[in-house]
């Protein structure tokens, strides 16, 4: 695996093309929009996505995406919705990749993380996922962190493991990309509830019971989907979780942040814990998983719950054991 190419030129597709090209890799960047592109090839900075971040000469940026050579990693750094459409239009160029998300989140018109899209839309191909707590601000600009690598193909998982670690990313590897993405998908939903409550007053204490109780709902979901409960104590569960439902830096938090202030919402940002949070209550409901908190953030977010009335949802529910 000589060479990484990366489809999605967003904030997160860039900042891994920065951080994997400065470990001395040579990266394709690929963005669908030509001028985009052009213009970060030519500035060596993505500065409508992530300024200030400067790519490595190892980084190219293209709008032409050729046919990838059989096992080079592609990464998959598209927003969630977008990803089984982006994937088919693709598929001839992407025969024989070995295919790792980057995203989080849940289809909403499949029902399926991101890995299970994948096996979907391209079916025998190589799927892994890449996740956990991983800013693309800090990435850009060579913070280190360290991020779970799930692949059910031992193998393939390795050789992704020792190619897309970075001196600065450091990548642990898990079988189970089940968990994985739940983490991942769920991170996002609590992160709203989260910022919800202190947006609209409800404290910090209230946070941590909604961080833990929403921690008992991912795993809940991703043991029910063949998932380990041990995975989500990693860095795609814990880790993120706690990175994203304490920093206003997270998109899904600030989203939060806006409902419990009644303030306005940032239409153009990408907050994946929107569409999740409805997949997942759909899922949830479908299964028969009790998920309180993903129902009342699907609420939230559509307008039918206040902050109060969704606070007062949970706390109304039957008394139980822990
Ligand atoms: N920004 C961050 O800190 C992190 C983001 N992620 C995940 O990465 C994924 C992408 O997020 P960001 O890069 O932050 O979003 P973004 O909003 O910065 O960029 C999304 C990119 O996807 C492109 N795109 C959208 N639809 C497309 C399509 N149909 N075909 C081709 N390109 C398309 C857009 O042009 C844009 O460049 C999300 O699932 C997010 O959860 C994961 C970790 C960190
Ligand atoms: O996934 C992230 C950090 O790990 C980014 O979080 P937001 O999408 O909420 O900004």
């Amino acid at each position: 695996m000589s060479t990484v190419t990366i489809l999605g030129g967003g904030a997160f597709g860039t900042a891994l093309a920065i951080a994997i090209g400065r470990a001395g890799t040579p990266v394709t960047l690929w963005m669908r929009d030509a001028d985009h592109a052009a213009a970060v090839q030519h500035d060596r900075e993505n500065r409508a996505r992530l300024p200030g971040a400067a790519l490595p000469p190892t980084v190219t940026a293209t709008a032409e995406l050729t046919p990838v050579a059989p096992g080079t990693a592609v990464l998959l750094s598209v927003p969630m919705q977008q990803l089984a459409s982006v994937l088919e239009q693709h598929r001839d160029a992407l025969t024989g990749a070995a295919l790792v998300a980057c995203c989080k989140g849940m289809d909403l018109t499949r029902g399926l993380g991101p890995t299970g899209v994948i096996a979907e839309v391209m079916p025998g191909a190589t799927a892994a996922i890449l996740t956990g707590p991983s800013f693309a601000a800090d990435i850009g600009i060579g913070l280190p962190t360290a991020l779970t690598l799930a692949c059910t193909d031992d193998v393939a998982g390795g050789a992704l493991q020792q190619a897309l670690s970075t001196p600065v990313l450091r990548l642990y590897r898990s079988a189970d990309p089940i968990g994985a993405e739940i983490g991942g998908a769920l991170k996002n939903v609590i992160a709203i509830a989260c910022g919800t409550c202190i947006g609209a007053g409800f404290g910090e204490s209230a946070r941590a019971a909604l961080m833990t109780r929403g921690y008992a709902e991912m795993v809940r979901l991703a043991v029910d989907l063949g998932g380990r409960a041990e995975t989500l104590s990693g860095l795609c569960g814990f880790g993120d979780l706690a990175l994203t439902c304490g920093s206003e830096l997270s998109r899904n938090f600030r989203h939060g942040l806006a409902l419990g202030r009644g303030a306005e919402i940032d239409a153009t940002a990408t907050v994946e814990g929107v569409a999740t949070a409805r997949a997942t209550a759909a899922l949830a409901d479908r299964r028969g998983i009790e998920m309180p908190i993903a129902h009342v953030v699907a609420g939230l977010c559509s307008g039918a719950l206040t902050p109060e009335a969704a606070m007062d949802r949970l706390l109304a529910r039957p008394l139980k054991e822990e």
